[in-house]
């Protein structure tokens, strides 16, 4: 499927940067533009992709390009301030030609974080194309204020969005590694999977297996229940010395076989891709609607395969709107799965976010009426003050 990314703050704006290299490595040509808002210079400067004329320094009047500093209130403020801004950079965006907005953003900070949520409700007004979010939760380890900027942000952002994609830091960084030394890391395992299922939807309709090819509109229908996705990927390295003289001569026998493999290699690739890491852990059991996407090969993409996994998928989630089938790539060594799952609510780290800024309201609420207590007190005693000048 086509798409306009929009990368908000330095962690958006990086797995945009990282969306454009992986789209040219694969050829996947699902990255119709891409636009970059920040409200720091340096974060900026430092994208390699992303074109120059597409990058936007919003906050200016408040922040001077310095970044606010992980206040999402703030971010959040200059985003409204400075809406025509980054409207004008997707005015350049051919939108006709676009399927969806992708709005990517670290739900830790505060420019991505407050700013993300307030572009995408803007963007749901002007277009009628379905808006996006791929959110990046902050690892546990980051301190209070990432938790509690997430927790704040993630409720904003689901319910700004058509469906909110997320990427779980936390669940991804290697034993004994902090999150930040594995950015580069991090970022290509985000748009592999991400970037693969996008693709998928792009692919011409007088390639191979046209019939079993997944159609933009399939992704899209996967999304429209709205609520929270996630997404698994599962892959293996094939011999790929079938197409030749050999195959010709060898006859159906082995044909039947190689068939027969290929079915069960691909059926356990979509187990492994469900039941193994997913960008955001959750029990995919609770998932409303999925895809099954089987990457490759065209030889190797069995379609029995991808039926049999799609059928495994809807006995797992006991849904009805299980979609699957194909992304060719002739160029690929490898034959995967990727399985998006929709409207996901059994996620024990939305609900420990939940109970974070449940958490901080009650704080909050507890510290206001201790003020106004405390005022009430000082008023009741004005008239003794008083007395006494
Ligand atoms: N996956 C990933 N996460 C990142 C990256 N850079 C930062 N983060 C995460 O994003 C959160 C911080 O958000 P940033 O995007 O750096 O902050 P910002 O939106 O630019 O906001 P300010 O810096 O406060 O103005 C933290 O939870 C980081 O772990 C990155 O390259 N990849």
């Amino acid at each position: 499927m086509k798409l306009a990314l929009i990368g908000f703050g330095q962690a958006g704006g990086k797995v945009v940067d990282q969306f454009l290299t992986y789209d040219d490595a694969i050829d996947g040509g699902f990255v119709e533009s891409a636009v970059a808002v920040n409200t720091a210079t340096t974060d900026l400067r430092g994208l390699e992709s992303v074109p120059q004329k597409n990058r936007v320094l919003i906050g200016q009047a408040r922040v001077n390009g310095h970044g606010v500093g992980a206040d999402n209130e703030l971010g959040g403020e200059v985003t409204e301030a400075d809406i025509d801004e980054i409207q004008h950079a997707i005015d350049r965006v051919p939108t006709h030609e676009i399927d969806a907005f992708l709005v990517v953003a670290g739900m830790g900070g505060g420019t991505g974080s407050g700013g993300a949520p307030v572009l995408a409700r803007h963007l749901r007004r002007i277009y009628t194309q379905p808006v996006y979010g791929l959110g990046v939760l902050p690892a546990t380890d980051e301190g209070g204020i990432y938790t509690l900027n997430a927790a704040r942000s993630f409720r904003t952002f689901v319910r700004e969005v058509d469906n909110l994609l997320v990427f779980d830091n936390d669940a991804w960084r290697s034993a004994g590694e902090s999150v930040g030394g594995g950015y580069d890391r991090i970022n290509r395992e985000i748009v592999e999977r991400f970037g693969l299922l996008f693709a998928a939807g792009e692919v011409g309709h007088d390639d191979h297996v046209a019939e079993s090819v997944v159609d933009s509109s399939e992704i899209i229908n996967t999304l429209s229940g709205g609520g929270v996705s996630t997404v698994g990927y599962a892959s293996e390295t094939v011999e790929t010395d079938s197409g030749g003289l050999l195959d010709s001569l060898t006859g159906s026998a082995d044909s039947g076989l190689e068939d027969g493999a290929a079915t069960n290699r691909l059926t356990s690739l979509v187990r492994k891709a469900t039941l193994g890491r997913l960008t955001l852990p959750c029990d995919a059991g609770s998932a409303d609607r999925g895809l099954v996407v089987a990457t490759g090969q065209p030889t190797q993409l069995s379609r029995k395969g991808v039926e049999r996994g799609r059928q495994w998928l809807e006995d797992e989630t006991g849904s009805m709107e299980i979609r699957g089938g194909d992304y060719p790539r002739t160029s690929a060594d490898e034959v995967g799965a990727v399985v998006l799952l929709s409207g996901v609510t059994d996620v024990p780290r939305i609900d420990q976010l939940q109970q974070v800024a449940l958490e901080a309201q009650e704080t909050t609420e507890q510290v206001q009426a201790t003020a106004q207590d405390e005022f009430a007190s000082l008023v009741d005693t004005g008239g003794e003050l008083d007395a006494l000048f």
